[in-house]
């Protein structure tokens, strides 16, 4: 946009458009200082320019007014006096006209204030003589204070310009390609980046600036400006970091939005913060919309899988803009489902991240097992993870993994460059803590965060791998062989991390009264989301009429038959000194809930033994809690008193 505040001198155009500038945050110019210093010697001594001398400053003008018009906008401060010099002005096609305009009075007591300017009062009159009244733009009378016409420039604007139908908070990896999915789709979208004065500036402005291939696009440096170029109710949809952040950010909004307005938070917000959230949001009649996305920066432009949940009146007028972005299923349905309430999206995609975190460890796993216990090099390594691919295995993390394990950088295999210490921000985490409080049996997921924090003290592990004379120890079996148990091993693995994470899904659901629909949820993520998978896509229609998958029959048969491969590769990898968390502990996990008699009897004898704590009969199992004074019977039995 390019805003032309005109007026004769003293009209307060460089007063305005500076002001004007700080709340748009476009760059200011004064036309003034792009006269040729002939002209500029002619005004000091008093002498008006004539059409002639104003021609090549006019000219120049234009062409930097397409210039600043590429670049995002600007605000120009131009006398404009005459109608043939605003004609030549109007270089691109939408000039906002400001025309400054007050009392001769006014203007001639300002400009007697004035010092450092080389304009002589007495040129005032020849001015305002030579001033031809435009028919359009916004006429603004110079008798109201600055503020007050800066905020009735804001309002005409804003009123003027076609409203953006969503404001995407956050130009971040996923915010960016959120909006440029938006745009794309037909979605007049504003965005906007805080402002960190010498640190982070223009950041939307400049994004919009840099996408003019998409008209739908408006970038806002100023809160206040953005949120008043969304149409009501309004749709916020914040991608910035999870905690912290999200409460500021809503604390800054609040005054600026009214009841029955949105804000959907689409980060890895913890969802017992967003049923808090919830809560307070809707006291205060704003309906919040906790939203998961997946699908990383590809998914978010593309297509993301989307799991809203929260204030339903508020999804269904959210819903058809989330239809059109996600990304589609097999039949073409849009991979997008109101999830439940308050918080449920962000608890889902919590789980998510953490069946994530599992598949991710398990295929690092599988992996080192390939290159230093099978002896693979990598273009080999990702040769078999491809056969296991076309092999009934499909996902998107084992094809990207293929390609992470040939692609080089100056002719250098780039995994052999990256450092072996993995980061996380704090899903995995998360949903270990609410597994733990849901009760919910974990341990295959827990090992995956585990393994992460294992690898962060890189020191304390090269430290100790000296220490104990650690290396990894090749296998001498069959490779065939070997790589048919992997197989099945790494596969078994996978089946087992997505029992533990939709049992957790079912725990909590259960817990909260939630509801969750899990055909739809592993429906929304056969496409578009991280953990997508052939598996997803097998679960999506076997939940619709079951609830666990170690019920799936045809998967029971799998389990059966892969159970031997696994127990046998954690068993030789074990004995080969390679660490297998995810592996070995989904292997338990599985024999824990497949084992009928267990040695849980013992245990609850030893609490009963050492602390009273009472147990309960085999012969009675709903019977009253027993306790035995194990010492006396101990004595008894004895004969010892
Ligand atoms: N990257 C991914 O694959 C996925 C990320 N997510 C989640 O989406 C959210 C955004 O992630 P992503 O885009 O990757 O993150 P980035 O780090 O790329 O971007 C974060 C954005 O938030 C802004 N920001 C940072 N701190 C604040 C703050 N205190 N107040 C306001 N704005 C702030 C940043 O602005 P500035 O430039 O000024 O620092 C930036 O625009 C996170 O919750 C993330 O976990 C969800 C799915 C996938
Ligand atoms: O949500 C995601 C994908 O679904 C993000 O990529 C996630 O933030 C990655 O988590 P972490 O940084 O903990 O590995």
């Amino acid at each position: 946009m390019i805003c032309i505040v005109t007026g004769v001198s003293g009209s307060g155009k460089t007063t305005i458009g500076t002001l004007l500038s700080e709340k748009i945050k476009l760059p200011f110019f004064d036309a003034d200082d792009f006269h040729p210093s002939a002209n500029v010697e002619k005004m000091s001594q008093g002498i008006p320019l004539t059409d002639m001398d104003r021609m090549p400053w006019l000219n120049h003008l234009a062409e930097k007014i397409q210039e600043w018009e590429k670049s995002g906008g600007a605000i120009l401060a131009c006398s404009a006096l005459k109608e043939a010099y605003r004609s030549i002005l109007q270089s691109v096609p939408h000039n906002f006209w400001i025309h400054l305009q007050g009392e001769k009075l006014i203007l001639e007591e300002r400009l007697r204030n004035r010092k450092n300017h080389y304009m002589p009062p007495g040129l005032l009159t020849s001015q305002l003589d030579t001033w031809e009244q435009p028919a359009y733009g916004l006429h603004l009378d110079i008798k109201k204070s600055p503020e007050e016409l800066v905020q009735t420039i804001l309002d005409h604007i804003f009123s003027e310009s076609p409203k953006s139908h969503v404001g995407i908070i956050g130009m971040g990896v996923m915010g960016k390609s959120l909006a440029l999915n938006m745009a794309e789709k037909g979605i007049p979208v504003a965005v906007y980046n805080r402002h960190v004065p010498g640190k982070e500036e223009k950041i939307a402005s400049d994004f919009a600036a840099k996408n003019q291939q998409f008209p739908l696009l408006q970038g806002f440096d100023d809160l206040e400006v953005f949120v008043s170029a969304l149409e009501l109710p309004r749709k916020i949809l914040l991608m910035i970091p999870a905690g912290e952040a999200i409460d500021l950010q809503i604390e800054q909004l609040l005054p600026l939005i009214n009841e029955g307005d949105i804000i959907i938070d689409g980060g890895n917000s913890f969802f017992e913060d967003s049923n808090r959230r919830s809560d307070e949001l809707s006291k205060k009649g704003i309906h919040f919309l906790p939203m998961g996305v997946s699908g990383g920066e590809e998914g978010a432009r593309k297509g993301p899988s989307l799991m809203p949940s929260g204030n339903k009146a508020a999804y269904d007028l959210m819903s058809a803009y989330l239809e059109k972005i996600a990304a589609k299923d097999k039949k073409g349905m849009a991979c997008v489902t109101y999830v439940g309430p308050q918080g449920a999206g962000h608890f889902i995609k919590m789980v998510h991240n953490s069946i994530e975190y599992g598949e991710m460890q398990a295929i690092a796993e599988t992996v080192h097992l390939l290159r230093f216990g099978l002896k693979l090099s990598l273009p080999e390594s990702a040769k078999v993870l491809r056969n296991w691919i076309t092999g009934g295995l499909k996902s998107y993390f084992l094809e990207i993994t293929a390609d992470i394990l040939e692609i080089k950088e100056n002719n250098e295999f780039l995994l052999d460059m990256i450092l072996d210490q993995a980061e996380q921000k704090g899903t995995g985490g998360w949903s270990i803590q609410t597994a733990l409080k849901y009760n919910s049996p974990y341990s295959s997921l827990f090992e995956a965060v585990t393994a992460r924090q294992l690898s962060a003290n890189k020191k304390d592990r090269s430290d100790l791998s000296q220490i104990f004379h650690h290396r990894f120890r090749a296998f001498a079996e069959d490779k065939v062989l070997m790589l048919e148990h992997l197989k099945n091993a790494y596969a078994l693995t996978r089946i087992i991390n997505h029992e533990t994470g939709f049992k957790l899904m079912q725990n909590v659901s259960d817990a909260l009264e939630w509801n969750l629909n899990f055909s739809e949820i592993a429906r929304i993520w056969t496409n578009g989301c991280i953990i997508r998978s052939s598996l997803m896509e097998d679960l999506a229609e076997f939940f619709q009429s079951n609830h666990s998958i170690f019920h799936h029959k045809a998967l029971i048969g799998k389990i059966k038959e892969w159970k031997p491969d696994l127990a046998y590769i954690v068993g030789m990898g074990l004995q080969h000194d390679f660490a297998l968390p995810v592996m070995s502990a989904s292997l338990n996990y599985l024999l824990g809930r497949i084992t009928d008699d267990s040695s849980a009897n013992l245990i609850q004898a030893q609490r009963d033994y050492f602390g009273a704590h009472t147990y309960k009969r085999k012969d009675d199992p709903e019977g009253l809690p027993r306790h035995t004074d194990w010492t006396t019977l101990k004595y008894k039995q004895l004969n010892l008193k």
